[in-house]
């Protein structure tokens, strides 16, 4: 097989029928933007989208934007928007919070229904806020135990102790993706209730929640869903359950009549129980001119650009970084990962922020992870062709080993 050149990728692009759509995005001269399973880039609609809630919604209608504008619908409006993206019914979404805090709401409300049960099971190295919200509320209810078993054997370590198995699709690092399908039919054939994160997932990967008989789902709005820093996050609850399951934090949002403001909770009927407090209108507004960009995207096309970008980028790395110490901690197999791969490398972190420093934005997992997320929205064949071209000259001429890339920053 012939090495892969420019040339080709350009080609790559230029037959591209979803090439269009990286124009709706703002995306810096100069840079070769690889983190947006970390935080997607902005869509251009987004400050038109933000400055109107501003300025003409609250600036002009005060405190009759709520019913004006439906801010207060916003929601289950989003939420209905991301539904196709991941599988799910249009009231089966909703919109609030962040990730971690719809974790708490979603594994707390889990063991609510199974109080006989003793397990909460994930596996070792899940995004840490996933564990640690599972060890908060385990603390809470007590006499819960977190087991952790590697992926592969999660299934057969499902037994009649397990409440809950708590798995992210897409894995934050690795990128691997496990079958939500295979390990939740696993948790139903012993009685669990099964919660996938979402967030490396959502607007990826093909995501199907309903057909996989998945219970409950939590997902962050900032990443390939290009809602913002700090978008606000979404959470599903399969339609069974929405009537049996309740959730710990009772605000006023998620009564079932906000505004007679009685004293005591009583949950909404279904899935609005889910909310806490009043939605964060202007992050919705930017998540929702996130969302808004996968509207007349043919999906099944684009999850297959995401598969070959990050096809292109393992072959490449093969072909011109061999040598350099690198070693693919991916799925070697696109159909196994998401949109993002990790290579180990001893000094993944001034080799990554030498690239920085060259405009090419990937991110440093510790402990040894250099990592590279391809957005299919908008990322190009020749982007991940020059990445990889950049990453052989900062190995080959070993410009990673200038002091100042050794200096770390309060986030990585
Ligand atoms: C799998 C996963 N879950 C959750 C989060 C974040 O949760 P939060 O937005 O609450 O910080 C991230 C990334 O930060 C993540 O990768
Ligand atoms: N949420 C983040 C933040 O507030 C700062 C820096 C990075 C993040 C991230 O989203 C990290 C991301 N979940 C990851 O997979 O590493």
């Amino acid at each position: 097989m012939n090495r892969i050149e420019r040339e080709d990728a350009l080609e790559l692009d230029r037959a591209d029928r979803l090439a269009a759509f990286r124009d709706r995005f703002v995306l810096p001269e100069g840079r070769l933007y690889l983190d947006g399973n970390s935080l997607g880039a902005l869509p251009r609609a987004t400050s038109d989208a933000v400055q109107r809630v501003v300025s003409a919604q609250w600036g002009q209608d005060l405190i009759a934007g709520w019913n004006a504008h439906d801010w207060i619908g916003l929601p289950q409006r989003i939420g209905a928007a991301i539904a196709p993206l991941i599988g799910a019914k249009p009231d089966e979404v909703l919109v609030c919070d962040s990730t971690s805090v719809n974790l708490f709401k979603l594994i707390a409300g889990a063991l609510l229904l199974r109080p006989e049960r003793s397990v909460i099971l994930s596996e070792p190295g899940n995004f840490p806020t996933d564990l640690y919200v599972a060890e908060g509320v385990a603390a809470l209810r007590g006499g819960v135990r977190i087991d952790l078993h590697e992926a592969d054997s999660i299934a057969e370590a499902i037994d009649e102790t397990t409440a809950l198995v708590l798995l992210t699709h897409v894995h934050y690092t690795t990128g691997r993706m496990l079958d939500m399908a295979a390990i939740t039919r696993a948790a139903h054939a012993k009685g669990a209730l099964v919660l996938w994160d979402l967030s490396h997932s959502t607007g990826a990967v093909p995501v199907a929640l309903n057909e996989s008989g998945a219970d409950l789902a939590v997902g962050c709005g900032y990443k390939y869903l290009n809602g913002g820093p700090g978008a606000p996050a979404f959470l599903f609850v399969a339609e069974a359950l929405q009537t049996q399951i309740r959730q710990p934090l009772s605000g006023w949002m998620g009564h079932d009549s906000p505004f007679a403001f009685e004293d005591s909770y009583r949950p909404a009927a279904r899935l609005d129980r889910f909310l806490c407090g009043t939605p964060s209108v202007i992050g919705m507004a930017a998540l929702e001119a996130g969302v808004a960009q996968f509207r007349d995207v043919d999906l099944p096309a684009l999850f297959a650009k995401g598969r070959a970008l990050s096809a292109l980028l393992v072959r490449l790395m093969g072909e011109r970084c061999a040598g350099f110490g690198f070693q693919l901690a991916s799925p070697g197999n696109a159909e196994e990962r998401g949109c993002h791969v990790s290579f180990r490398h001893a000094d993944a972190y001034p080799v990554c922020q030498a690239l920085i420093a060259r405009g090419v934005v990937g991110d440093f997992r510790a402990p040894d992870r250099l990592r590279f997320g391809m957005a299919p929205l908008y990322t190009r064949f020749a982007d991940v062709f020059d990445a990889v071209a950049h990453l052989e000259t900062v190995m080959r001429d070993r410009l990673w080993t200038e002091p100042r890339f050794q200096l770390r920053g309060r986030v990585t």
